[in-house]
C-alpha cells in the first residue's frame, strides 16, 4: 500500500513538471517570436526581471525533480543487483545536485 502511494506520488510528480516544462517551453518560445531581445543590455534586462527569473528557477526545479524521479524508477525497474543500482542512483543523486547548485549559482549570482 505504501509502495503503491509513493509511485502515485512519483507519477503525480513527473507529470505536473512534464506540464510546467512544456508550458514554460512554449510561453517562452511564444515570448521570444513576438518580439526577441536585440541587444546583449536588453537580454539581461528580460533575464533579470523577477517573473523571468522566478519561471526560469521553476523550471530547473522541475527539470531536475523530473530527471530525479523519471531515472530513478528507471533504475528500480530495470537494474535488479542491489549495490549496482545504489551506485547509479548516488552518481545520479550527485550529478543532479551539482547541476542544481550550479543553476543557483547562476540565478543567484547573475547580476540584476
Ligand atoms: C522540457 C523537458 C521535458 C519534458 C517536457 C518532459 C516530458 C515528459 C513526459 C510528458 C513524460 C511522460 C510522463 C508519463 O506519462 O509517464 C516524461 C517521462 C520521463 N522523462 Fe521527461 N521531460 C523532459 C525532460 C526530461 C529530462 C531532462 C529527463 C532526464 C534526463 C527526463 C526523463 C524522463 C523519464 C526517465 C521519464 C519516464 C519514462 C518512463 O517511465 O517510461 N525528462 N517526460
Amino acid at each position: 500500500m505504501k509502495k503503491a502511494l509513493s509511485g502515485l506520488r512519483a507519477w503525480l510528480v513527473q507529470r505536473v513538471t512534464a506540464v510546467y516544462m512544456l508550458l514554460f517551453c512554449i510561453i517562452a518560445l511564444l515570448r521570444l517570436a513576438a518580439g526577441r531581445p536585440h541587444s546583449y543590455d536588453e537580454w539581461r534586462a528580460w533575464l533579470a526581471a523577477p517573473l523571468t527569473r522566478t519561471a526560469i528557477a521553476l523550471f530547473f526545479a522541475a527539470l531536475l525533480l523530473h530527471a530525479w524521479v523519471g531515472l530513478r524508477d528507471v533504475m528500480m525497474d530495470y537494474v535488479q543487483p542491489l549495490a549496482l543500482r545504489v551506485a547509479l542512483l548516488a552518481l545520479l543523486a550527485f550529478a543532479l545536485g551539482g547541476m542544481a547548485l550550479w543553476v543557483a549559482r547562476i540565478l543567484l549570482l547573475a547580476p540584476a
